[in-house]
């Protein structure tokens, strides 16, 4: 495992909001081998975070821990409590209020027979309960998730008909029924065309401004550098955390990903953030 880089711009370390996910000393362990080590993370309102890492880096395990989905080890807090509860360390009731969770695309049943809507109102359960019935304000919420995703118009087809940028908005939706403070979002890009991936971005900034956390995997370095307000370099661990800026040059890359001094991925990524830093058109510009 390599070292921890000497950078680390938590939110905690920074003036602004205080974080609304906490993650400390966390550990995982998964078919008896390491998975996640001591990680440490925070993210606050209106906060993009970029959580990335080569494969096999722990990236999704990472989001699933927060779900509580995998036994982990460590503490969890939302807004300073704990997000497990019980002897079990299950998710607790206000985490699964809190958090919306976007999985990878084809973790989704695609080929179960309903209706965009139903779907989205999948998403409700958490308030909802299993056994009962969706009320006039599941639904209102299911529409105005809709509206947010620019699906309204596809309320009604069935779910196995979607394009993958159609899909992509349903698992959004889904998880914005719930009107989450925290979205995880789990490779939302993988497969989709450049205009429906700026597009999603564009919402998802948004959707930070909002007062809420918002984290999501991407395998895209240089749109991340470009769209989010800070990164997490994971490898196992967090090896650096900082603002595109503080990340400009090669050593975290270098150390996350295992690339090389002369690799091309070090000249996009330093000329993205800066970019950025002062402010010229080809940077983002929100950092
Ligand atoms: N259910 C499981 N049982 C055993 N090992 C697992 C399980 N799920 C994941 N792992 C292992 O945990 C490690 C991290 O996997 P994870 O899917 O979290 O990585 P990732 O960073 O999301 O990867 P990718 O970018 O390829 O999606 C991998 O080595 C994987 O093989």
């Amino acid at each position: 495992m390599t070292a921890t880089v000497a950078v680390d711009a938590s939110a905690a370390a920074r003036p602004g909001p205080a974080p609304v996910l906490q993650v400390r000393d966390l550990a995982v362990a998964l078919g008896g081998r390491p998975v996640l080590d001591d990680v440490r993370l925070e993210v606050a309102e209106g906060e993009l975070l970029g959580l990335v890492g080569p494969n096999g880096a722990g990236k999704t395990t990472l989001l699933r821990a927060v779900l509580g989905l995998v036994p982990s080890s460590g503490r969890i807090t939302i807004e300073g409590q704990d997000a497990r509860s019980g002897r079990a360390r299950t998710r607790s009731a206000r985490a699964t209020r809190s958090i919306g969770y976007v999985p990878q695309r084809h973790e989704f049943a695609w080929d179960f027979p309903v209706t965009v809507e139903e779907a989205v109102l999948t998403g409700r359960v958490a308030r909802i309960g299993w056994l009962r019935g969706a009320r006039t304000e599941d639904y209102r919420a299911v529409r105005r998730a809709l509206d947010r995703v620019e699906m309204t118009h596809l309320r009604a087809r069935p779910v196995g008909e979607l394009s993958g940028g159609q899909r992509q908005r349903v698992l959004v939706a889904r998880a914005l029924a719930l009107d989450p403070r925290i979205l995880l979002l789990d490779e939302p890009f993988t497969g989709l065309d450049v205009p429906t991936q700026e597009h999603l971005t564009e919402l998802f900034r948004e959707l930070a401004d909002e007062e809420r956390a918002v984290i999501m995997t991407n395998h895209d370095l240089v749109g991340a550098v470009h769209a989010c307000d800070r990164l997490c370099l994971l490898n196992r661990t967090v090896v650096a955390s900082g603002t595109p800026a503080e990340l400009a040059g090669p050593e975290p890359w270098m150390t996350a990903f295992g690339v090389s001094a002369g690799s091309p991925l070090l000249t996009a990524i330093a000329q993205v953030a800066k970019a950025r830093t002062t402010g010229s058109p080809d940077g983002g510009g929100s950092a």
